[in-house]
């Protein structure tokens, strides 16, 4: 398994004006690390609004003018910047996007998802590839000529997770695939992302629904107020006592009873001196108000805890 990306302290502001006059940055990420290798899933997991989006644009290149980006990210090695993300975008690393924006309404799905072509052979050996990739997917030839207008939720999701898969990436992140879908369409979907790990992809799948990191994820990293506060093994997450942060913990205790679904209201919060944790946490310590915690490696995990203050 070899490492594919690796994003080293990512955070990601916006300058805002307050009441049109005086000028404000606001962090939605901090200091975010992880990394995904070849033939494995990472999920993270966050709930609505906490910047989750906003992580995938930026390995993509695609954020807003308006953001400012910090840190380091690696694709196989070497540090990628805007350039060098616009040459692997839609080639090595594909976006699975959350909003079904990204299809052309007035566009024939076929003739969209193809995109430009050079010339004549060009264009049938790609027509050929998407029928193979949507075929596999359980996509029948009638989708070709349909707008997407016509397709069902579930099936603007297969389009968009076929599309991904055209020019046979390396890297795939998938923002939200799952949200609106019936049982059957988000087990088929868990489903389809296994495959891209059998096929030996990486796969960051960004999501806020429990269950689907659960059933798909080899590692899950853990997001709450703009900050990664533990990365641990999805088996881990089977109980409790196998993870580490107070919050994961209390997260994993009211399952099943909170539907598997992130609570709102966890939202990106103007930056407090110490842990974002600390209103809410049933074992703080003095040490936790006034100092922010740095994630650090613990056995085989990450933690971002007054709790753990040494590397095991
Ligand atoms: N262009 C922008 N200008 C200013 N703030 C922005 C901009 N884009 C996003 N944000 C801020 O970043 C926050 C995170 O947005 P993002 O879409 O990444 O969240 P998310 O975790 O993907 O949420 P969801 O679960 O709803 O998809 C937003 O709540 C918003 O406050
Ligand atoms: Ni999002």
């Amino acid at each position: 398994m070899s490492e594919l990306l690796k994003v080293s302290n990512l955070s990601i502001s916006f300058s805002r004006y307050i009441q049109g006059l005086r000028k404000s940055t606001i962090k939605t990420i901090n200091d975010l690390s992880l990394s995904v290798n070849s033939g494995e899933i990472v999920a993270i997991l966050g709930s609505s609004g906490s910047g989750k989006s906003l992580l995938a644009h930026a390995i993509l290149g695609i954020l807003p003018e308006n953001a400012i980006c910090e840190g380091v990210i690696k694709y196989k090695g070497n540090i990628i910047e805007q350039k060098d993300k616009e040459k692997l975008r839609g080639d090595e690393i594909c976006l699975i996007p959350q909003s079904v924006n990204f299809l052309d309404p007035l566009m024939k799905i076929s003739n969209q998802v193809i995109g430009e072509v050079k010339d004549k052979e060009d264009e049938k050996r790609k027509r050929i590839n998407q029928r193979k990739i949507f075929e596999k997917y359980g996509l029948d030839k009638s989708v070709d000529s349909m707008y997407p207008f016509q397709l069902s939720g579930g099936m603007v999701r297969k389009v968009l997770l076929s599309t991904a898969l055209l020019s046979n990436p390396d890297l795939i992140v998938a923002d939200e695939p799952t949200p609106g879908l019936d049982t059957k369409d988000v087990e088929e979907t868990i489903e389809n992302i296994r495959k891209m790990k059998e096929d030996n992809k990486g796969v960051l799948l960004i999501t806020h629904e429990i269950d689907v990191a659960l059933k798909t994820a080899d590692r899950i990293a853990i997001f709450y107020s703009g900050y990664v506060i533990e990365i641990n093994d999805t088996k881990n997450f089977l109980s409790p006592s196998t993870l580490l942060h107070p919050y994961t913990k209390s997260l994993i205790k009211a399952l099943p009873r909170n539907g598997f679904i992130l609570t709102k209201g966890i939202q990106p919060l103007e930056d407090v001196k110490g842990c974002v944790y600390y209103e809410n946490c049933p074992c703080k310590m003095n040490i936790c108000k006034n100092i922010k915690p740095i994630l650090i490696k613990y056995n085989n995990a990450k933690i971002r805890c007054h709790l753990y203050n040494r590397e095991v």
